[in-house]
């Protein structure tokens, strides 16, 4: 592995990831894979989490192509120096932020969007000019084997790489270095990445879990609040790490939502839910023993059937979405804030002022108002959690940031050093006061510009003066026009006393 990571770092080094051509020939390259091999991701998409070749689309693949279409789209503005805002002292430089490729990045993903979860992050980080190392869970390994079969073929073998392995793998690659890790998983597998990471001082992303509450509020078209719950509960077999995890809402709605969530289940699933194709099933027996236990000794208000030969579960309530009777908005918020942060939060009303107070005070990794999921499809949105439901963020812009250092860049010319005599030794009061003029002072636009005209009339002055007192002035003399400048800003220097 140490290898490996030595292989992708000489070849970073070797600067090929750099130009903007070559970043944009790679996501050509990656676009080419998911469209000519659309079948192949499908099919393991299928074999791992029995996803229909529509829900793969449209759930995974679209997601992916967006990605790279953005990122095409706007490369070359992403990448490019921005200048900055300057202070009296550097007016006359060059100031500018220019993003960096940070080096060689791990991107950890997990099984439940296998596709997503690691292509996205990919993107970014290509897009960023670095080199990359995947390492896909191997809970999903069809589509892990599959990555690491198509990368090499679409995209640069010394810079793009893809590792598989479980457990013992993905521990001796954290021993490596890297530049930035971003990891996608549980909360506690989030602690042992950082605390690996920590010791080479690399970054990290965490896209951990997190129980994203929704609230329901009774000033609401519950139907529509509830088809657009049981959508984004039960997509992936409620394995999606935004899906609402417990809804809120005062007693006098409990019935109702349990009994319209019943029938848009039906609606969507029809009746044997277990023979949609639109309904996926559990990754693996060790997780849907897990869930199974969570039905112990609860009351199930609706389904709770399940059948460990295929992992089916058949919605329910209770443990899995647990409803929450609470009195009033107040309590919901005090139920949220007295709880982890969590990765999305989702209030339900038509009253705009409600949701927007719920926005201010609570906090979570992001909100959707009215609706579930939709806020991770907004690529000009930045997706990620805060608190234990993770640290950091990427999709879109927010990608190509994340695996950049944004470089602050000034550059002087090697004139002007009366005014540098500023911070020179030895050190004075009158530095000191002019310094914080300098510095510290704020000027009002339109002060700021009274203040630059009267310096143009004082320059022109000076120029006009001296060209009175000179013979005509050639090409010949413009070599003296330095000197003249040096004499003008000798005499500003000897004013402010420097
Ligand atoms: N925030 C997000 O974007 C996001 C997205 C998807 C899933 N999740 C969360 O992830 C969780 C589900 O994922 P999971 O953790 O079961 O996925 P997982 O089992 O696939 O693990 C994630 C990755 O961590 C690696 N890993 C596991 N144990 C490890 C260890 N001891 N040391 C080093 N690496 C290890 C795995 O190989 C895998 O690549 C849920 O909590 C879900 O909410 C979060
Ligand atoms: C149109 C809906 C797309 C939903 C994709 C959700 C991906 C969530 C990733 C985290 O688990």
């Amino acid at each position: 592995m140490e290898r490996q990571v030595q292989r992708l770092r000489q070849a970073f080094r070797s600067g090929r990831s750099r130009p903007l051509r070559f970043r944009q020939q790679q996501l050509e390259g990656l676009c080419r894979m998911v469209q000519e091999r659309e079948k192949d991701i499908v099919e393991a998409l299928a074999a791992d989490l029995s996803k229909s070749a529509l829900n793969a689309y449209s759930h995974e693949i679209i997601s992916i192509l967006g990605e790279i279409d953005f990122m095409l789209r706007n490369l070359s503005d992403l990448a490019s120096a921005k200048p900055a805002k300057k202070n009296l002292l550097t007016m006359m430089d060059e100031v500018y932020v220019q993003p960096e490729p940070l080096g060689v990045v791990l991107i950890i993903g997990a099984w439940n969007y296998p596709f997503v979860l690691t292509m996205q992050p990919l993107v970014g980080a290509i897009a960023a000019g670095n080199a990359v190392i995947v390492k896909p869970s191997e809970l999903s390994e069809n589509t892990a084997k599959l990555l690491a079969k198509l990368l090499p073929q679409y995209v640069d073998q010394d810079l793009y790489a893809v590792i598989n392995g479980g457990v013992e793998e993905t521990t001796e690659l954290l021993k490596q270095r890297f530049d930035h890790i971003l990891y996608t998983g549980n909360t506690a597998v989030g602690k042992i990445v950082m605390e690996a990471a920590a010791k080479h001082l690399t970054p990290v992303t965490l896209e951990l879990g997190g129980k994203s509450p929704c609230y329901i509020d009774k000033d609401c078209d519950l139907d529509v609040a509830c088809r657009r719950i049981t959508w984004g509960k039960y997509m992936n077999c409620g394995q999606t790490c935004i899906a609402p995890d417990y809804v809120l809402c005062e007693a006098s709605l409990q019935d109702q939502i349990v009994q319209k969530i019943k029938e848009t289940v039906k609606d969507f699933y029809g009746e044997n839910i277990k023979a949609s194709p639109d309904y996926e099933r559990i990754i693996n027996l060790r997780h849907f023993k897990r869930i199974h236990s969570l039905l112990e000794g609860q009351k199930i208000a609706f389904g709770g059937e399940t059948d460990e030969a295929t992992c089916y579960i058949e919605e329910i309530f209770g443990p899995i979405l647990p409803i929450v009777p609470v009195k009033n908005v107040d309590e919901a918020i005090n139920f949220i804030n007295d709880r982890e942060k969590p990765l999305a939060l989702y209030v339900f009303s038509r009253n705009n002022k409600l949701i927007k107070r719920m926005i201010d005070e609570t906090s979570s990794g992001g909100v959707t108002g009215n609706d579930v999921i939709m806020h991770f499809t907004v690529n000009s949105l930045p997706f990620g959690g805060v608190g234990s439901s993770g640290m950091g963020a990427y999709h879109g812009k927010y990608s190509f940031d994340t695996f950049s250092h944004q470089r602050p860049c000034l550059l002087k010319s090697l004139k002007g050093e009366s005014v540098n005599k500023l911070r020179y030794p030895p050190n004075s009061q009158s530095k000191v006061s002019w310094a914080k003029f300098f510095l510290l002072k704020q000027f009002k636009k339109e002060k700021l510009q009274l203040l630059l005209l009267m310096f143009v009339g004082v320059v022109t002055a000076v120029v006009v003066k001296v060209n009175q007192s000179s013979v005509v002035v050639t090409k010949a003399k413009w070599p003296r026009k330095p000197k003249l400048l040096q004499e003008f800003a000798d005499f500003w220097s000897k004013s402010l006393k420097l």
